[in-house]
């Protein structure tokens, strides 16, 4: 049985991904580095033809007759060399490409993930970890997975050139000892590096501890406080314990370090001793073994310590980092499941009219109450609803079922007919979005496909009190908010207004508005609330607020309270039952006088 969490599974799946969607950038960009280690190989066998021709000739010819003979051995020496320096060229630039398609592709598949989803997912606390902690590994750690796996196989593969080397000797138990030490080596180091960084990475929390109790050592304002309450000592000794523990775990884990670095210096040693006894051992009996063998060897097997420690330190992160990636393959894994999901295409000409909701009960995942209770309700084409009530009735509850955002735990919530929502009402939520974007995208993104209609985005910004803005800007195309140098600064309720004109751009004929004018000042307020009216005039319109003011004009008044509908009718009707409606209008109304 697999272990679904062991980070080599994890790093696996993720490859296997990769090559599934860019098979020949990924064959490209691990084959380059692999051949440019591998070809050390012929490096080695030109060295040891030069040492024998040197060795061979230095008694009885003179310089020149020499340096003839290795001019062949030293072409094809430098040649390789030039080889090695373009396939690091090709291997960054294959990388770069490599680096920003894998991005693209994940993250593309997680925003696909998050369209799709239930909404209701978004409550489930382990999905919303699970979702950042994959969101987290998309980007700067996925691509530094991605360097660590070149550079291992760049400096595996310069390690296989070693065993090759040695296989020349045609005598195999040095081959065997040659890998030995080349595995116990490996082994030893990297198992000390990853408890190295698992320490490191147990320590994050003390980290940001100990930086912020030390920042806020230094800062004025804090000694400032510290000095009235005589307790700067307190934070000093906080952050004084917090450092000495972190020095002491690391110091521990180094010494582990310290003593396997010595253990492995010592494998090293005598398996060249090793290798170089037998060979001294043969280089009578044997043509195979030459003193160049005996020198190149006995130099490749010194390097590949150098070789192994550099082995470790990608590998390890390697290893350590991909404990992420398990998040980032179950996210995956839930995205295949979804597959069948298509995207909700709009039928822009079905009409949601009239919506029914009938005998509807709900409740959150994360709750264990109902907050929607047995609630009914029907919404007729080209009503104007104004549903009103204290903070928590379940105001927004209620108009999320309504746009079908979730799906009613008792009950149905019919759209026209049907339990399912075909096409999307236009909606202005309370906590909208202030794309940091074009004055023009900022509408159009309503309606993406009218982008480049500048009569009816400027019709708009008309309806909804922007055109003052627009000619100030003088134009659609200024970016607006702060990302951009000079970008244009708009107020709350600017971007509020920008948020209704975004939802009246879309021609849908279900408008609605969750609290729409909470960042627009009382004056404002009841002006872009009659003008909601009038932009409202042939089509549905759904108003939340817990504001009684504006709803007067409204068709229906709903009141709602701990998630039911308490009081419905119009402002005239629910003002002669002088009941909830009556008391809570009169006392927000003598605010205002
Ligand atoms: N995602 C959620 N998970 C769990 N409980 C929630 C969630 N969203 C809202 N609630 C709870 O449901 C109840 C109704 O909330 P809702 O937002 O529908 O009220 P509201 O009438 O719109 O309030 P307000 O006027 O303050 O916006 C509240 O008790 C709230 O805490």
């Amino acid at each position: 049985m697999i272990n679904k969490k062991n980070n080599i599974y994890n790093i696996m799946l993720i490859i296997f991904k990769i090559f599934k969607k860019m098979p020949l950038l990924m064959f490209i960009t691990f084959t380059i580095p692999f051949i440019g280690g591998v070809i050390t190989f012929f490096t080695y066998t030109t060295q040891v033809e030069i040492i024998n021709i040197i060795v061979s000739n230095s008694g009885e010819e003179s310089w020149k007759v020499i340096l003839s003979k290795v001019v062949h051995p030293l072409i094809i020496f430098t040649s390789i060399f030039a080889i090695q320096a373009i396939s690091q060229a090709l291997t960054n630039i294959f990388k770069n490409a490599m680096n920003t398609k894998v991005t693209l592709f994940f993250k593309s598949e997680i925003v696909d993930l998050m369209n799709k989803v239930d909404y209701e997912k978004f409550d489930d606390k382990e999905f919303c970890d699970k979702l950042e902690r994959a969101k987290s590994v998309v980007g700067e750690h996925l691509v530094g997975i991605m360097q660590n796996l070149v550079s291992s196989i760049s400096i595996f593969s310069s390690l296989l050139s070693i065993i090759w080397l040695a296989a020349t000797s045609r005598y195999f138990i040095i081959v065997i000892v040659v890998v030995g030490m080349m595995v116990i080596s490996l082994w030893l180091k990297l198992s000390t590096e990853v408890k190295v960084r698992k320490v490191g990475r147990e320590l994050t929390f003390q980290g940001r501890m100990g930086d912020y109790l030390s920042n806020t050592l230094e800062d004025s304002n804090t000694i400032r406080e510290l000095k009235i309450y005589n307790a700067s000592n307190y934070f000093l000794d906080l952050w004084g314990g917090i450092i000495t523990k972190q020095h002491r775990k690391r110091y521990d884990a180094r010494r582990d370090e310290i003593r396997i670095g010595m253990i492995v210096t010592l494998v090293q040693t005598i398996a060249i001793f090793l290798v170089l006894l037998m060979l001294l051992n043969r280089i009578n009996s044997s043509i195979e073994v030459t003193i160049g063998t005996i020198s190149v060897l006995f130099m490749a097997m010194l390097s590949s310590g150098y070789k192994i420690m550099s082995l470790t330190w990608p590998l390890s992160k390697l290893y350590i980092s991909s404990t992420k990636l398990y998040d980032l393959n179950e996210i995956l894994k839930l995205k295949e499941s979804l597959k069948e999901v298509k995207n909700l295409e709009e039928k822009k000409k079905d009409s949601l009219l009239p919506i029914e909701i009938n005998s509807v009960n709900f409740k959150y995942i994360s709750s264990n109450k109902n907050i929607i209770n047995d609630l009914n309700l029907k919404i007729q084409k080209g009503e104007k609803i104004a549903i009103v009530g204290e903070n928590g009735a379940g105001k927004s509850t209620l108009v999320k079922l309504i746009l079908g955002q979730y799906k009613a735990s008792n009950g149905e919530v019919l759209w026209n007919g049907k339990n399912k929502i075909s096409s999307k009402p236009a909606v202005v939520f309370q906590n909208f979005i202030k794309f940091q974007l074009t004055l023009r995208e900022n509408i159009a993104l309503g309606n993406i496909e009218e982008y480049h209609n500048d009569e009816k985005i400027i019709e708009t910004l008309k309806k909804c009190d922007l055109y003052d803005l627009y000619q100030e800007l003088g134009g659609l195309d200024v970016t607006l908010g702060r990302l951009k140098d000079g970008g244009r600064q708009l107020s709350g309720g600017q971007w509020q207004k920008l948020a209704i004109a975004r939802a009246v751009f879309k021609d849908a004929d279900l408008l609605v508005f969750d609290e729409p004018t909470s960042a627009i000042d009382p004056n404002a307020e009841l002006e872009i609330f009659n003008k909601l009216m009038k932009i409202c005039k042939d089509k549905t319109g759904v108003f939340i607020s817990h504001r009684f003011g504006w709803a007067k004009n409204a068709d229906r008044i709903i009141v709602m309270d701990r998630g039911e509908i308490i009081e419905m009718g119009s402002h005239e009707e629910l003002i002669q039952l002088k009941g909830n409606y009556y008391n809570m209008y009169n006392l927000q109304s003598s605010w205002y006088r």
